[in-house]
């Protein structure tokens, strides 16, 4: 893969015509990497945040393919975001240091002991192992926690079992997102990797679903798309029984869905109705263990996974 200047990957070879304020870097022409995808030009200049599951990066070679493809996307004029997971990162720790993992309602149970080992995991490692594949391509991630500068702030989230409440302790849900941050990375020509970490109103530090904190992200820069790459093909309806992906949902429709989902997938497809809803054109549940599914899935032009849109789309 061809490598980005320095100045490339940090906008300074801008010029007034090519990109004024708000547009990405120029776009090198071939796009590195080698693969003559057909780039959408409507895209050029758009936000895509893109989630990156726990479970679809436990493969260091997915990790490799995952950078790639952001580089080819930032090459291609587009700004991508990352917001990453590392559940299944975090519950390894926690018992290796023999403390309880235990999820409610797809969210996990965090005790004051589970937050500390929380941003341990997210903050001092995942978002350091993306940072670094990454940045193998030359100087384009930046990470921070949603702690960093007020990136994120989130209040306590309330959760209910077969309707009744349950203390589900430091989980926060986001209300407020500092987009301003994020902006002038993407506006210097960085890929940001946001871990899902958010300070609370009260000054407590809060865990947040990394879908939820990829939605809330995604409607604060008034994205065009929200990617979720997990470890499935998409929705499957009538899962655990039957693997059929739903490939379109409209918000409606998903809306319906909701109430009758699974953990795993409640957290993802709540994160992309909020998204929907609140103006993001698009919002895709894709494959996370196919290499490349990024661009070939979701940018190339063959359909995957399941799409949710607007209603009246
Ligand atoms: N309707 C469904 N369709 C597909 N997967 C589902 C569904 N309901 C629950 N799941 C579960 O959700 C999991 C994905 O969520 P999760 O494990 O939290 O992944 P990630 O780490 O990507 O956030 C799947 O592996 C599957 O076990
Ligand atoms: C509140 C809550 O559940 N937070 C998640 C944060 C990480 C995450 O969401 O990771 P995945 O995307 O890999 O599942 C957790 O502690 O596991």
């Amino acid at each position: 893969m061809t490598e980005p200047s320095t100045a490339q990957a940090a906008g300074t070879t801008r010029t007034a015509g090519a990109a004024g304020p708000g547009r990405p870097a120029p776009v090198p022409s071939p796009a590195p990497g080698g693969r003559d995808l057909p780039w959408p030009e409507e895209l050029r200049g758009r936000t895509v945040v893109v989630k990156f599951g726990g479970n679809a990066m436990v493969d260091p070679s997915l990790h490799r393919t995952f950078a790639q493809d952001l580089v080819e996307l930032r090459h291609a004029g587009l700004r991508p975001v990352v917001v990453h997971g590392g559940g299944p990162q975090i519950s390894a720790l926690l018992d290796r240091l023999g403390l309880e993992v235990r999820f409610e309602a797809g969210l996990r149970v965090t005790t004051p002991e589970t937050m500390d080992v929380v941003r341990m995991v997210l903050t001092g490692h995942v978002q350091r192992e993306l940072v670094g594949a990454i940045n193998a391509h030359g100087p384009f991630a930046v990470g921070l926690s949603g702690e960093d500068a007020h990136t994120m702030t989130a209040v306590r989230r309330p959760a209910w079992v077969d309707g009744r409440p349950v203390d589900i302790g430091l989980v926060g849900d986001v209300v407020a997102v500092e987009a301003a941050t994020i902006d002038t990375l993407l506006e210097q020509g960085r890929i940001p990797v946001v871990s899902p970490v958010a300070r609370g109103e009260d000054g407590l530090v809060y865990n947040v679903n990394a879908d939820l904190a990829a939605s809330a992200l995604a409607v604060a820069l008034g994205a065009d798309r929200l990617v979720v790459m997990t470890d499935v093909e998409g929705l499957y309806a009538n899962w655990p029984h039957g693997t059929e992906v739903i490939g379109r949902l409209t918000a409606g429709e998903l809306d319906a869905l909701l109430p009758g989902l699974a953990a795993g997938m409640l957290p993802k497809m709540e994160g992309c109705l909020r998204a929907v809803r609140a103006g993001v054109a698009r919002a895709q549940v894709v494959d996370g263990r196919v290499p490349h599914a990024l661009l070939r899935g979701v940018f190339a032009g063959t359909p995957s996974g399941t799409t949710v849109v607007p209603d009246g789309i």
